[in-house]
């Protein structure tokens, strides 16, 4: 380290942002329902009946948790191991036909906002619960592979959220001095609890997805805006207070 850079740590000036960790359904993309229908798929083909107190409890229990890694949630609403990994394969299986459907689509101001960042110097990585298959298969139908510097799925950095695994892996991977450097932006609980976890500055909720405002600040948001279509400017605002 520098004598500059020793100096700048020990006085605990605010870093300036120079990575987001941007959360993906909800956040970036929409799906319209579409995770919760492919999760409903996969309970009613595991014998859980559609309508009953069970499915609602189980549903309800997968849309609190949304944002957490898919495969943990199964795992959690199924005792049995295997249970669960096919649970898991048909929720993807269902995922890709909607997909194919073209189901899934980009949240309006998303891309320029993300090419935004990466413009003014910020590393972006695109991170979520869905597993490999499903967060390749949903960037390619976007056209959206090499779009951000890293895409993280929870296998790839140990657990999902709201563990804060998969920011600090990229803060890792991208070679970051410092957590305060990251903002993590996203939709939902899961999102604002691993962004509090991982020590970054800013963490972002946003309006086009699963949770509220209220429920976003409760888990610890430093802000709530609409949508990402704001993030340039809140960070330019951010930016320019710390000049
Ligand atoms: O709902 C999920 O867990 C998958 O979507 P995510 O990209 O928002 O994490």
């Amino acid at each position: 380290m520098t004598g500059d850079a020793l100096t700048r740590d020990a006085s605990h000036t605010s870093n300036r942002l120079r990575l987001a960790v941007v959360d993906m359904v909800g956040t970036t993309i929409t799906d319209d329902g579409r995770t919760e229908r492919a999760m409903s798929r996969a309970l009613a083909e595991h014998g859980i009946e559609p309508g009953s107190s069970k499915f609602e409890s189980m549903l309800g229990y997968a849309r609190d948790t949304m944002g957490f890694s898919k495969m943990t949630v199964f795992s959690h609403l199924f005792d049995d191991a295997e249970v669960a990994a096919s649970a898991n394969k048909v929720f993807e299986k269902a995922y890709d036909e909607m997909i194919d459907d073209g189901g899934v689509r980009a949240i309006p101001g998303a891309e320029d906002a993300i090419l935004w960042m990466r413009e003014s110097g910020m590393q972006v990585c695109l991170a979520t619960g869905f597993g490999r298959h499903t967060q390749n298969m949903v960037l390619e139908s976007l056209g959206w592979m090499g779009l951000a510097d890293l895409s993280l799925c929870p296998a790839d950095a140990g657990r999902g959220r709201p563990y804060p695994d998969m920011i600090l892996t990229a803060v890792l991977a991208l070679d970051l001095d410092d957590v305060r450097e990251v903002a993590v932006v996203g939709d939902t609980s899961s999102d604002m609890l691993s962004g509090i976890r991982s020590g970054a500055s800013l963490i972002a909720g946003v309006l086009t997805g699963s949770h509220s405002e209220a429920t976003l600040r409760a888990a610890g948001a430093t802000v709530v805006v609409d949508s990402i279509k704001q993030l340039p400017l809140l960070v330019e605002k951010r930016e320019a207070r710390h000049l």
